[in-house]
């Protein structure tokens, strides 16, 4: 059940290494490595303020860190090169991030168009994939126009189109009602059973992590040195009801007796996820 994982396959996404800290703040990750597979979907489950965005926005390339490395889809570069392989690595952030000014047609096309493709073009592959999120009929919108869901929909769609290897996505469903966020995540894991991207989720949500992923890794202590890993053996296509199977209410229990086995032996009993 430990930390990194060791398949034969070469990873679509190795971090080694990781060692990060804001300036004059106390570390957030210490010698952090992990692996992702291609095609898996993981979940990376973690309190508040453990630094789960950071490490998505390290990732991306968003921001840097002068200790560590990535390897995207076999081939070795640092984390300070991520920026330019904006195509290996999308990142879907917290808030929907769509411009108002821009059309449903447009705010997804948006992704496309960066990475050099006519908006003749990137408008048609959007209109094909628009069914795929359950927004056809909706092109001509713009985004006040939307529920939260369906805004992170477009959202998801964009970064889809994108063309990247591995889509970071985090806490997309955060802000979602109780009911919307289970249509989105039935929602989600239809559209990856017929895309099989590799995807990493954010989330504290133990049911989303569960329900969703192939493995949840666990980051019970901070700074991160390690991921916990639980494999979910559940067969697919996974429906919400799968949350009260005996087997999922089993590995819940193993998350939850991880979490507070690990915060029990580093003294930070009584915090949660
Ligand atoms: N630009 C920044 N400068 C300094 N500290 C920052 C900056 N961004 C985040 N932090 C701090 O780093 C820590 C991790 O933040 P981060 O947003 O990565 O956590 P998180 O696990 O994603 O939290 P949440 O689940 O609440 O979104 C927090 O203590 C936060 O205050």
């Amino acid at each position: 059940m430990n930390g990194v994982v060791t398949k034969q396959q070469t990873p679509a996404l190795s971090v080694r290494g990781l060692t990060y800290s804001f300036p004059g703040e106390r570390p957030l990750f210490d010698d952090l490595s992990f692996d992702i597979q291609e095609g898996e979907f993981v979940s990376l489950l973690a309190a508040s303020g453990m630094g789960k965005t950071t490490l998505f926005r390290l990732l991306a390339g968003l921001i840097d860190s002068p200790k560590g490395e990535i390897v995207a889809s076999g081939r070795q570069i640092s984390l300070t090169e991520a920026a330019s392989k904006g195509a290996q690595i999308g990142y879907m952030p917290q808030k929907d991030c769509l411009m108002p000014w821009r059309t449903v047609l447009d705010n997804a096309a948006l992704g496309l168009e960066l990475n050099g493709t006519s908006k003749r073009v990137a408008r048609m592959r959007v209109m094909e994939q628009l069914p795929l999120v359950g927004l056809e009929g909706t092109e001509h919108k713009y985004p006040h126009e939307l529920s939260g869901g369906m805004r992170q929909r477009v959202s998801f769609l964009r970064s889809l189109l994108g063309g990247a290897d591995v889509l970071l996505l985090d806490e997309p469903f955060s802000a979602l009602d109780a009911m919307t966020r289970i249509n989105m995540q039935e929602w989600l894991l239809q559209v990856w059973e017929q895309h099989r991207k590799t995807i990493v989720f954010v989330t504290h949500d133990v049911d989303e992590a569960l329900l969703l992923s192939d493995r949840v890794l666990v980051a019970a202590i901070s700074p991160v040195t390690v991921l916990e890993e639980i494999i979910v053996p559940i067969p697919r296509p996974r429906k919400y009801e799968t949350v009260m199977d005996a087997e999922f209410i089993g590995l819940k229990r193993q998350v939850l007796s991880l979490i507070s086995r690990t915060q029990h032996r580093s003294g930070l009993e009584g915090e949660s996820l």
